[in-house]
């Protein structure tokens, strides 16, 4: 893929994301190795290969900016202004089952901000992306504004993760309060797809707990969220910058109300 040094950052992170993707639908289906993380998660080598292929192509074109990047981790100081945050492959567990609900994530913090963000869909071919100020989805190489569903236009939501794993408010909980089932239905997907189809207005709402608790997951999605106009907090009903303890993430600020009180009545009767 051709490296131009003058592009935006938010085309970086577009052509970037779609260097991954790349390599995430060329390895599918194949007899990948596994390297084992934690209990229970682990990354193929197809999550190495996207990773290398998006920091090649970040590197090229911004070679003092420093990356955090899901597998290989930190490089550049510690404090530094602009970060890229790389989730090469978010879904790891669907794609390792031959599942094509993947995204690859690629952001980059300014200071405080996301300034620029892309998630592809390395099946679809569409990219969602943000500069920061729009949000829009390129497909078939044209690109169009995300307009999230409006009022309770839509009732999917995805609750991630979709099983109750541990005690205390875990998303698949909602699933017994008859509040939840009488207004919205849940849905399974992989954490980046499923934040960036609430900006696309294919989902109502993603409600996750505090599992994810790293920046790369989230970045891009809640950037493109954000510009979208949809709401966005953690599960305290406050801002988050990471996901970090939680999130919220829905159409409107109605729909989020409505999900933030089903999620305090279960953390009540989790206490
Ligand atoms: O690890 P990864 O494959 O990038 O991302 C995964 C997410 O897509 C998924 O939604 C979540 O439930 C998993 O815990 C995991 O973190």
């Amino acid at each position: 893929m051709p490296i131009i040094h003058g592009e935006s950052d938010a085309q970086l992170a577009v052509t970037a994301a779609q260097a991954g993707a790349a390599v995430v639908r060329e390895l599918y289906g194949r007899r990948l190795a596994r390297r084992e993380k934690a209990a229970g998660d682990f990354a193929t080598a197809a999550d190495l290969a996207a990773e290398r292929a998006i920091l090649d192509v970040l590197r090229a074109a911004r070679p003092d900016d420093a990356v955090t990047a899901e597998e290989s981790g930190d490089t550049g100081a510690a404090g530094a202004r602009r970060r890229w945050l790389v989730d090469p492959l978010c879904g790891t567990l669907n794609y390792a089952a031959q599942t094509m609900l993947v995204g690859v994530n690629v952001a980059l913090r300014a200071g405080a901000e996301v300034t620029a963000a892309a998630t592809a869909d390395p099946f679809s071919g569409e990219v969602f992306w943000t500069d920061g100020t729009r949000a829009l989805v390129r497909r078939d190489g044209g690109d169009a504004e995300l307009t999230p569903a409006a009022g309770s236009a839509l009732v999917d939501v995805n609750l991630d993760p979709p099983y109750p794993n541990a005690p205390g408010f875990r998303p698949a909980l909602l699933l017994a309060d008859p509040g939840f089932a009488e207004r919205f239905r849940p849905r399974v997907v992989s954490s980046t797809l499923a934040v960036a189809w609430v900006a696309a207005g294919r989902r109502a709402a993603y409600v996750t707990d505090g599992h994810l608790a790293d920046s790369v997951h989230f970045a891009a999605g809640i950037a493109l969220c954000r510009a979208a106009g949809c709401t966005v907090t953690g599960l305290d009903g406050e801002p988050p910058y990471t996901g970090a303890g939680g999130l919220i993430a829905a159409a409107d600020a109605e729909t989020h109300a409505a999900l933030l009180d089903l999620v305090n009545r279960q953390a009540r009767r989790g206490s």
